[in-house]
C-alpha cells in the first residue's frame, strides 16, 4: 500500500499571469506537503516562440525581449523584499543574455533546430517556478526543482513518452538529502535520455502535473486554471453551458481529446494509473467546487456529461464495389495514413463494406488524398475503387458520457435533435465503449448543432429565435402576452423565447432579445428603416438552432415570401389568411416546401381567431375521420354588426366601433364584402382536402358600390349615407323574430356557399353574442344528429393573439 503524502497542484499561465496572481496562488496553498507545478507566466512561451521566429526571419526581437525581461523583473520586485531579490534578478538577467546570444546566432543562420527551440521555450517555466519558490520561501521551507534534473522523456512515433523507472529513481536520489514543506517544479520541461532540455509539447504543464502526481504517489492532483472546471460545452459557444461536477477518467479523456482545452488529454493516464483523483479548479474563484475526475463513474441525469467538437476536419470517403468482402482494404487504408503520419480521428464503415469514411485534420487532406490515390492506383484504374476525394468543410460534434452505456435512446435523441435543427449528418461513429457518439457535420453548422444538442440534453432554456412582422393590433397583443408569460414559459417549459426582431411596414428593430425591457418603447425609440433581408439575416444569426417568423400582417405581399422563409429553414406562424386562401399552386408549393425542409407551418388563428378550429380539423382528418359538411358563422365582425343591429343600433356606428375594437381587418371592407369569410372557408376546405379557390365562391358584398374603391377614411366618412338598406334588413328580421346572419357552408362535394340569411332567433346560428363565431362539423364520426360544435369569440386582439401564442408553444414542443 502506497503511503500518500503530497497534494500536487498545477498552476497554468493565467494563474501566475502577474504579481497579484502569485499572491493569490500563495493564498490558495496550505503551506505544507505540497508539490506545485507551474507554467510560464501567461503568454511567455508564445512570446519566446514569436521572437525566435522573428530572429530567424530577420525581424526585430530585441525590444520585445527586453520587455519580457522587464515584466519578470516587475513581478520579482513586487513580490520580494529588497534583500531577497538579488540572486533571482541575476539569474534571470543571465538567462535573458543567453537568449539574446542564441537569437543573434539564429538571425545570422536564418534557422534554428528543435533542440534550440526546446532550449529557449523551456525558460518561461524556470522563471515562474523560481519566482514562486522565492516568494513561498519567505514563509515556508520551499525548494525549487528544475524538472530536467529528474524527469526523463523520449519520443516514439512522434509521441512524448516518460521513462518512468529512470525518472522515479532520479527523483528518489535527488531527494535523499532534501526536505521541504513546499516544492515548486517547472512544468512543460523534461530531459532527453542524453540529459538535454526538452519540452513535453504544447500545454505540457498539465502533463507535468500528472507526471509528478504519479511520481510522488500524490493524494490528489489539483489543476488550477481560469475557468470553474470542465463545462458541458464550450461556454463561448453555448450560453447555458455549466460546470460538470464529476467525470470518470474515461469521460474526461473523451472530452479532453476533443478539445475541452481546459485539460490536456495526456494528463489523464498517469493519474489514472495510480488512481489519483484530479480536480480542475478556478484560481480566480477557488471556492467554486470545480470538476472532480476519478475512477468512479456517475450517471448524469441528463443522459450525457458533455458535448465537445473539433473543427477543421476533412472527411475522406473511399468507396467502390471492389471493397466489399475484400479482407485487408481497411488495413491498407490505415497503413497509408500511418506512412504519411496522419492521425485518423474517426472511422465509419457501413456493414455493406462498400465504403469507408475517415475523418482527419483538414491540414493533412491534400497529403492524404495524394497518398491514397497513388497507393490505390491499381484499384482505381481497374474500377474497384473510385477516385478518392475529401470534403474539407467538416467538423465533428461528440456527445460524451458513461451514462450512455446501455441507455437506449441517447443516440436517438442526439440525432433527432440535429435533424430537427435541420443539420445534415455526414458520418456517424459510436465506439463499442458507448462513451462517445460522434457525428460529422458541416463546419458551418457546428455552433447551431452545439446549441441544439445542449438545449435538448440539458433541458435548459431551449432557445427559439422569433421575428415578429406586423406589430399592429394582433402583433402588439401577442408581444405583450409573450412578455408577460416569458418567465413562466422558461420555468415550466424550459423554452427561451428570444425575440430577435420586430418589423412593421415601415420600421424595424433588431435585437438580441427585444423582450429585455419594454419592447414597445424599444421599437418606438430605436427602430430603423424596415428591410426584410436584413431582418431575416439577423434572425438567423447567433446560431440559435430554430427560428420562426410570426406574420401578424394582413399582407398578401408578405405571404409571397413564405416559400423563401421555408427554404431558409425558418418556421412560420401566422393569423394572416392570404397564403392559405390565395393562389392554389402557391398554397401547394408552400405546404410541400414546409414538409421538405422539415419546417413547421402553424396557422390556427387564420380561422375563427383563437378558437381551436384548424387544429381540431387537422386532428379529425389525421385520425381518419371524414368531413361531411362544415357550416357556420366565421366572421367576428359581421357577427358583432348583426348582433348590434338587432339591438337597434346604427350600421355605420357599429362598423366604426368594430374597427376601433380591433375586430375588423385593417380595411373593414374585407369583412363587409364577404372576402374574409370566403378566405376562411377556402382555408377550411383546403384543410379538408378540397382543391378550391376564392374565385369558386359567390359572396354577398355588403359594401355599397360607391364606396368599394375609395380610401378607408372616405369609406368610413361616407358610410352613414348607406345605413338604410342594411338596417332595414335587420329590422325586418327582428319583426319576424328572426336574426340576420352571414353564414357559410362547405358541402359534401366540397362546394362552398356563402349566404346572408334571416334565421329564427332559436336557430343555433342566431344564438350568438358579441363577436361569436360558430362552426358545426358533421363527419363520419360526428353525424348530423350530434355534430361537433365549436363556438365563441372569433375576433379581437387578445383572443387572436392567444391563438398565435398557443401555436408558438406548440412549435417549441415540436422542436426539441
Ligand atoms: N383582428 C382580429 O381579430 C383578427 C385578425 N387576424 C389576422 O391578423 C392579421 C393582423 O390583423 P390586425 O392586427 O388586426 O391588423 P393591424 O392593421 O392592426 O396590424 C397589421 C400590422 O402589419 C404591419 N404590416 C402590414 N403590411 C406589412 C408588411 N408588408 N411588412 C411588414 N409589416 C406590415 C402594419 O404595419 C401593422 O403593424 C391579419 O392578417 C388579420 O386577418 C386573424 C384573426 C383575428
Ligand atoms: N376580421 C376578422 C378577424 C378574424 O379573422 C373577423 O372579423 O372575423
Ligand atoms: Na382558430
Amino acid at each position: 500500500m502506497i503511503k500518500r503524502y503530497y497534494t500536487v497542484h498545477k498552476f497554468g499561465g493565467s494563474s501566475v499571469a502577474n504579481a497579484e496572481r502569485f499572491v493569490e496562488v500563495k493564498k490558495i496553498l496550505t503551506g505544507t506537503k505540497e508539490v506545485i507545478v507551474v507554467s510560464a507566466t501567461k503568454g511567455t512561451t508564445s512570446k519566446l516562440q514569436l521572437l525566435m521566429d522573428n530572429a530567424r526571419d530577420g525581424l526585430a526581437w530585441q525590444e520585445e525581449l527586453a520587455a519580457l525581461e522587464k515584466s519578470h523583473q516587475i513581478i520579482i520586485e513586487s513580490l520580494l523584499p529588497d534583500n531577497k531579490r538579488g540572486d533571482l534578478l541575476q539569474v534571470i538577467g543571465h538567462d535573458f543574455a543567453t537568449i539574446a546570444n542564441v537569437f543573434n546566432t539564429v538571425s545570422q543562420i536564418g534557422n534554428y533546430s528543435t533542440d534550440i527551440q526546446d532550449f529557449i521555450l523551456g525558460y518561461g517555466e524556470q522563471w515562474s517556478a523560481q519566482i514562486l519558490t522565492a516568494y513561498l520561501a519567505l514563509s515556508t521551507n520551499t525548494l525549487y526543482l528544475d524538472a530536467t534534473k529528474v524527469l526523463y522523456s523520449y519520443k516514439k512515433d512522434g509521441v512524448v513518452c516518460i521513462d518512468w523507472e529512470r525518472s522515479e529513481a532520479a527523483l528518489i536520489n535527488y531527494f535523499q538529502d532534501k526536505k521541504f514543506d513546499q516544492l515548486v517544479v517547472t512544468g512543460f520541461i523534461a530531459s532527453t535520455p542524453e540529459g538535454k532540455r526538452t519540452t513535453l509539447g504544447r500545454n505540457g504543464s498539465d502533463f507535468s502535473g500528472a507526471i509528478f502526481a504519479k511520481l510522488f504517489h500524490a493524494i490528489e492532483l489539483i489543476i488550477w486554471t481560469d475557468v470553474d472546471g470542465i463545462y458541458t460545452a464550450h461556454p463561448a459557444k453555448v450560453k447555458n453551458a455549466f460546470c460538470i461536477d464529476t467525470l470518470s477518467y474515461k469521460e474526461a479523456l473523451e472530452l479532453a481529446y476533443f478539445g475541452a482545452s481546459v485539460l490536456h488529454p495526456m494528463t489523464i493516464a498517469p493519474a489514472q494509473d495510480d488512481n489519483i483523483p484530479i480536480y480542475i479548479k478556478d484560481s480566480y474563484n477557488p471556492a467554486a467546487p470545480g470538476t472532480y475526475i476519478s475512477h468512479t463513474s456517475t450517471k448524469s441525469e441528463h443522459g450525457i456529461k458533455g458535448l465537445t467538437y473539433v473543427d477543421d476536419i476533412a472527411l475522406i470517403n473511399i468507396e467502390g464495389a471492389g471493397m466489399a468482402g475484400v479482407s485487408g482494404s481497411a488495413a491498407r487504408i490505415f497503413q497509408i495514413m500511418q506512412q504519411c503520419n496522419i492521425s485518423v480521428i474517426l472511422i465509419s464503415q457501413a456493414s455493406s463494406e462498400h465504403s469507408l469514411c475517415i475523418a482527419i485534420a483538414n491540414k493533412f487532406a491534400a497529403k492524404a488524398i495524394e497518398a491514397l490515390n497513388t497507393n490505390l492506383q491499381f484499384e482505381i484504374e481497374t474500377g474497384q475503387i473510385n477516385k478518392v476525394t475529401a470534403d474539407t468543410t467538416c467538423a465533428i460534434l461528440a456527445a460524451v458520457g458513461d451514462g450512455m452505456i446501455g441507455s437506449p435512446g441517447v443516440a436517438g435523441k442526439f440525432f433527432d435533435t440535429l435533424a430537427k435543427a435541420n443539420i445534415n449528418i455526414r458520418a456517424i461513429a459510436q465506439g463499442s465503449s458507448e462513451r462517445n457518439i460522434s457525428a460529422v457535420i458541416d463546419s458551418k453548422d457546428i455552433n447551431k448543432a452545439l446549441q441544439a444538442a445542449h438545449a435538448s440534453f440539458y433541458l435548459a432554456d431551449q432557445p427559439i429565435a422569433i421575428g415578429l412582422i406586423g406589430p399592429g393590433g394582433i402583433g402588439a397583443a401577442l408581444l405583450n402576452q409573450i412578455a408577460a408569460a416569458r418567465d413562466s414559459v422558461k420555468a415550466k417549459n424550459k423554452v427561451d423565447l428570444c425575440l430577435r426582431g420586430i418589423m412593421s411596414s415601415k420600421k424595424m428593430i433588431l435585437a438580441e432579445n427585444a423582450l429585455d425591457g419594454d419592447w414597445k418603447t424599444n421599437f418606438e425609440e430605436n427602430a430603423t428603416e424596415a428591410d426584410l433581408d436584413k431582418f431575416i439575416e439577423h434572425l438567423l444569426s447567433d446560431d440559435i438552432p430554430h427560428a420562426v417568423i410570426i406574420d401578424c400582417t394582413a399582407s398578401n405581399e408578405l405571404s409571397k415570401q413564405y416559400l423563401s422563409f421555408f427554404n431558409k429553414g425558418i418556421n412560420i406562424i401566422t393569423p394572416n389568411k392570404h397564403a392559405n386562401a390565395g393562389d392554389l399552386d402557391y398554397y401547394r408549393q408552400i405546404m410541400a416546401a414546409s414538409h421538405k425542409k422539415g419546417c413547421h407551418y402553424l396557422y390556427e388563428a387564420t380561422v375563427c381567431a383563437g378558437l381551436p378550429v384548424i387544429s381540431t380539423l387537422q386532428d379529425l382528418v389525421k385520425t381518419g375521420d371524414e368531413v361531411v359538411t362544415i357550416e357556420g358563422v366565421v366572421s367576428g365582425t359581421l357577427s358583432f354588426i348583426f348582433n348590434e343591429l338587432g339591438k337597434g343600433r346604427i350600421f355605420s356606428d357599429v362598423v366604426r366601433e368594430a374597427r376601433e375594437l380591433g375586430y375588423t381587418e385593417p380595411d373593414p371592407r374585407e369583412d363587409l364584402s364577404g372576402q374574409d369569410v370566403a378566405r376562411k372557408l377556402v382555408c377550411l376546405a383546403r384543410e379538408s382536402g378540397y382543391s378550391v379557390s376564392l374565385s369558386d365562391i359567390q359572396v354577398t358584398n355588403l359594401v355599397p358600390e360607391a364606396l368599394r374603391s375609395c380610401s378607408i377614411d372616405e369609406f368610413l366618412t361616407r358610410l352613414p349615407e348607406f345605413d338604410g338598406t342594411i338596417m332595414e334588413m335587420a329590422a325586418k328580421a327582428k319583426a319576424n323574430n328572426e336574426k340576420v346572419c352571414y353564414a357559410g357552408k362547405i358541402h359534401e362535394d366540397g362546394k362552398i356557399t356563402v349566404a346572408i340569411q334571416s334565421v329564427a332567433e332559436s336557430h343555433p346560428l342566431a344564438r350568438l353574442n358579441g363577436t361569436d363565431n360558430i362552426l358545426i362539423f358533421q363527419t363520419s364520426r360526428y353525424n348530423s344528429s350530434r355534430p361537433m360544435v365549436i363556438q365563441g369569440p372569433g375576433a379581437g386582439a387578445e383572443v387572436t393573439a392567444a391563438g398565435v401564442f398557443a401555436d408558438l408553444l406548440r412549435l417549441t414542443s415540436y422542436l426539441y
